[in-house]
């Protein structure tokens, strides 16, 4: 991870590095930002909202105690596998690459800093990767409220991910296999026919049999041919601790829609009915609570300012006095979109290979649980073939045809958020949560293929209303019809 200037203001901006490292594209990922205190009007009317960012704290970056071993730039070694970008899922493959014998070297600008944002999954999709004990806090269950008096209980647990010991558990076991560091960023990549050559701002070069890009969305070495046009999922959180809160400390808040609190800020109103954004929350405490203000999907995406403007107004009708401020983030997510030029030399995983969830703006769980595959499959084919043969068969095991034809799927959904307002939205998840837990738990966890998205899509279309029906076919028919030509065109 590295600083990076680029607004006049100079303005601090570094990518995360689970999700790049790299220059920021015009549309970064989770872009986070360092203190900056912003005094917020909400429409005509000023609030306490600047009080509130006064009390963001100075960005504290917090790096790990490992010694880490460093590549050994003299012996000029091409390793079986360099893998750019050290966030989840660049360490789980060089985890489990370096497991099999192989030899992995690691580069990233920042290799022992603590990944930032606050990140959750559901339970059982870390249980799934046994990563439970990668969990600091755990939900018996999560609740959504579509609006006042409407609620959804769902009876699944949700958790917070404790990076600090998720990659502190992946570097010591990529040390005590073998795997080799460098620190810096990477600036090209040059491929000859068996080998290639990642060059690094440092100078040094070093060569490999396949390179892996796990930058995020940066999307530096991994190319793509399409028009890139996702839509954006923007949010403004905070680790705050406060005087209370209305919330149950057992239960996360996966989705607020209420928008009560917008009542005395017709303007906002109005621009909250058109692109809704919802406060999600995990309470910690009585007194400590994750807040985040969200905009699902939106394109082009809504402006940060907008979203605490927002944020501010709904903590104050919340009733929650922010006492102290122990972080905050921005959050800036590409959905959907076209995949990259399948296949091509480099090989990807995460942002940069289109592995965001394009309906909900998910990537960790759904990532973690790829490694393996991309692993295995360096593994397996390394011995039998090379160069572009091999990053093929690797990229075939990552986007097999019933993936994409899901992420079709979950594209066609993004299309048809994209056009909901706030009452549409409503309406939509209404539905989605009244759906049998195996439909929604599914969705959300991409653990749904083609032929079953079919019965998900026509048992959500049951449980709508007669409105929401008549908004998802209205809404629905030009997307509809623009999943079955990409699925037609698809065909491997
Ligand atoms: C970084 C950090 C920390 C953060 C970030 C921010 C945040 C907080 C975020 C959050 C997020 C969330 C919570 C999300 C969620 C999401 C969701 C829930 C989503 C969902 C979605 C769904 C969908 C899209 C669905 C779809 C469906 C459909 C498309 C259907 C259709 C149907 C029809 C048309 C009928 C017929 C059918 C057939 C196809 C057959």
């Amino acid at each position: 991870m590295d600083t990076l200037l680029r607004t006049p203001n100079k303005l601090e901006f570094f990518i995360p590095q689970f999700h790049g490292f790299e220059r920021l594209s015009p549309h970064p990922s989770r872009v986070k930002l360092g203190l900056k205190k912003r005094s917020i009007r909400i429409g005509s009317t000023s609030t306490s909202s600047s009080a509130l960012l006064d009390l963001v704290p100075e960005t504290k970056k917090e790096n790990l105690d490992f010694d880490l071993p460093l590549y050994d730039t003299s012996l000029n070694k091409v390793v079986d596998l360099a893998i750019v970008g050290g966030g989840p899922a660049g360490l789980a493959v060089a985890q489990q690459v370096s497991e099999a014998g192989l030899s992995v070297c690691s580069i990233d600008p920042s290799p022992k800093l603590i990944w930032p944002n606050n990140y959750g999954v559901w339970v059982d999709e870390f249980e799934a990767m046994d990563l439970l004990d990668c969990l600091d806090t755990t939900w018996s269950g999560a609740v959504v409220y579509i609006n006042d008096g409407a609620e959804k209980d769902l009876s699944r647990p949700y958790g917070r991910v404790n990076r600090k010991q998720l990659k502190s558990k992946m570097l010591q076991k990529c040390i005590t296999n073998g795997v080799r560091f460098h620190q810096a960023k990477v600036t090209d990549v040059v491929h000859e026919e068996v080998n290639s050559t990642v060059v690094c701002s440092d100078g040094v070069e070093i060569q490999a049999s396949v390179v892996l890009d796990a930058t995020g969305f940066s999307r530096c070495l991994v190319q793509y041919d399409k028009p890139y046009n996702p839509g954006y999922q923007v949010a403004y959180g905070i680790v705050a601790e406060v005087d209370g809160h209305p919330f149950d400390v057992d239960k996360m808040v996966f989705m607020d829609w209420r928008d009560k609190h917008l009542d005395a800020y017709p303007e906002v109103k109005e621009r909250n009915s058109k692109i809704p954004t919802f406060l999600y929350a995990m309470p910690f405490s009585s007194n400590r609570i994750f807040l985040e203000e969200t905009s699902l999907v939106a394109r082009p995406g809504l402006k940060m300012e907008d979203i605490q403007e927002r944020m501010v107004a709904r903590l104050k009708h919340l009733g929650i006095n922010v006492k102290r401020i122990e972080e905050d983030e921005r959050c800036v997510i590409p959905m959907g979109g076209p995949l990259p030029v399948l296949p091509q030399r480099v090989v990807g995983i995460g942002g940069t290979a289109g592995m965001v969830h394009p309906s909900t703006g998910y990537m960790v769980a759904r990532t973690l649980a790829a490694a393996p595959i991309v692993a295995n499959a360096i593994v397996r084919y390394l011995g039998s073939t090379k160069g572009d043969e091999l990053s093929a068969e690797v990229w075939r095991d990552l986007w097999p045809i019933e993936r994409r034809r899901q992420r079709e799927f979950f594209c066609f959904g993004m299309d048809i958020l994209l056009k909901l307002d706030l009452d549409a939205t409503r309406r939509f998840f209404d539905a989605f949560f009244d759906l049998e837990p195996r439909y929604w738990h599914g969705f959300l966890s991409s653990r749904l293929f083609l032929p079953d998205l079919v019965f998900f899509g026509l048992s959500l279309f049951s449980h709508a209303s007669n409105t929401s029906r008549l908004e998802i076919m209205t809404k629905g028919t030009v997307p509809l019809a623009k999943m079955i030509n990409n699925l037609v065109k698809d065909r491997d």
